[in-house]
């Protein structure tokens, strides 16, 4: 296991709505340059978490740490200047703005002022669009309007989107919903990339499990709000009270 620095450390995360603990004492760790997985049957409680820890959502009780500071009760945008960045499960992109339109807002708005979206970018910025989105192969779309592409490839723009603000740690929730096999690999092998050649960390939501073996070193288990296991992956899979969760009655 990498004993490299943390990163991200969430401590008894508890997140009510109304009388139900959607989040119910959780306790998560990435540390950097690490691929980490979070899984659970539906309605376990990994989105909401998520929302917790990239501060979209105030949490009941806990405490949220990044890069060693206490971001309990940080905005979304400071904590995405300070390298945290996410997707989304429902895919979140400007459908009537074009891909590279989509991914210079991504640098402005993370960091800055939603009035920064009316300024023209800065020409570094667009060199990094062009370079992410020539990694992600999607050049060939880049005067496309983004309500025009297929899932997978809005799924890849959405990744370009979070990598925009050149993060240390990405939140995926869900990358390879509704995406072929094909793009399926092709995201797989692009998070390998950006892990092993940048160092970028990811903590992943995932319900394709093969996803999950093929690239996490860890896997945190959520089941109604708690966590149920944390291990490797084969652990994880042999794990009988994780077998019961997902298939039992
Ligand atoms: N905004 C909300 N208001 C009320 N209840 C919510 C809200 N968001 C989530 N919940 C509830 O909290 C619980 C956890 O939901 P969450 O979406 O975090 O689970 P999940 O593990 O991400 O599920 P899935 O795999 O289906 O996406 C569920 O019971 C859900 O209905």
């Amino acid at each position: 296991m990498s004993q490299s620095a943390e990163l991200l450390r969430g401590e008894k995360i508890v997140k009510y709505f109304g009388g139900l603990a959607a989040v119910n004492g959780v306790d998560i760790v990435v540390r950097s340059g690490e691929i980490v997985g979070l899984i659970g049957p539906n309605g376990s409680g990994k989105t909401t978490l998520f929302n917790c820890l990239s501060r979209l959502l105030p949490i009941d009780s806990g405490r949220i740490f990044f890069k060693g500071r206490d971001i309990t009760r940080a905005r979304p945008y400071q904590v995405a200047r300070m390298g945290l960045s996410r997707t989304f499960q429902v895919i979140r992109v400007y459908r009537k703005m074009t891909v590279l339109e989509n991914m210079l807002i991504s640098r402005q708005w993370r960091g800055e002022t939603l009035l920064s979206m009316l300024k023209p970018s800065h020409p570094e910025t667009e060199r990094r669009a062009r370079e992410l989105l020539d990694f992600l192969k999607l050049s060939h779309l880049i005067n496309e309007q983004a309500g025009n592409l297929s899932g997978g490839q809005r799924r890849l723009l959405e990744i370009g989107m979070a990598l925009m603000p050149d993060p240390d740690l990405v939140l995926l929730d869900e990358a390879t919903s509704g995406v072929n096999p094909t793009l399926i690999e092709e995201i797989k092998d692009h998070i390998r990339e950006l892990n092993r050649t940048q160092g970028k960390a990811f903590l992943l939501i995932e319900h394709n499990i093969n996803f999950i073996a093929d690239l996490c070193e860890r896997v945190y288990v959520l089941n109604y709000g708690q966590l149920l296991a944390h291990g490797t992956p084969h652990d994880i899979m042999e794990n009988e009270a994780v077998i019961e969760a997902y298939f039992g009655a």
